[in-house]
């Protein structure tokens, strides 16, 4: 797998993440991941290569709702079958972005050692999880 390091200024700044990011008014999730794909890594991918894994919801921002200015954070994890170039990090890396691979069978103990978000972490470990079921 592929884990970007966030640049030091953006919020979670110097941790791993997967590459990715918000998806924009009008746009399919698939569409977005395409779209930032091509942002961050430079890479071009079409969106039939992209297969949904699995998902991971912010349990503190779940108490949010209407009125309280919270909104629900989900993250969704697919895998990316095929792409065209090769990933560079294209943004931020005079401010620490960097790119890593990594290997399946390291994922768990990068999610515990490495330092990574809330929601990365519950990603790799379900995806581990799936992948030795
Ligand atoms: N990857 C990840 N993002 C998280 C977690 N918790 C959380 O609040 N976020 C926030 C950080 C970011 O604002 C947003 C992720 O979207 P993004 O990758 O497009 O964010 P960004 O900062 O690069 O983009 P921008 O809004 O600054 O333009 O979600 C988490 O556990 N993992």
């Amino acid at each position: 797998m592929l884990l970007q390091r966030r640049p030091r200024a953006k919020h979670h700044g110097g941790l791993w993440e997967f590459p990715g990011g918000k998806v924009e008014d009008g746009e399919s999730p698939a569409a977005a991941l395409a779209r930032e794909l091509g942002e961050e890594l430079g890479i071009v991918v079409d969106q039939a290569d992209l297969v949904p894994m699995t998902f991971a919801v912010d349990d503190v921002r779940q108490g949010g709702g209407p009125g309280t200015g919270q909104r629900a954070l989900v993250l969704m994890l697919y895998l990316c079958r095929r792409w065209q170039g090769i990933p560079v990090a294209m943004e931020g890396v005079e401010d620490g972005a960097a790119l890593e691979w990594v290997a399946l069978a390291d994922m768990k103990e990068w999610a515990i050692s490495a330092k990574m978000p809330p929601l990365d972490i519950a990603l790799c470990i379900t995806f581990q999880k799936m992948l030795l079921a």
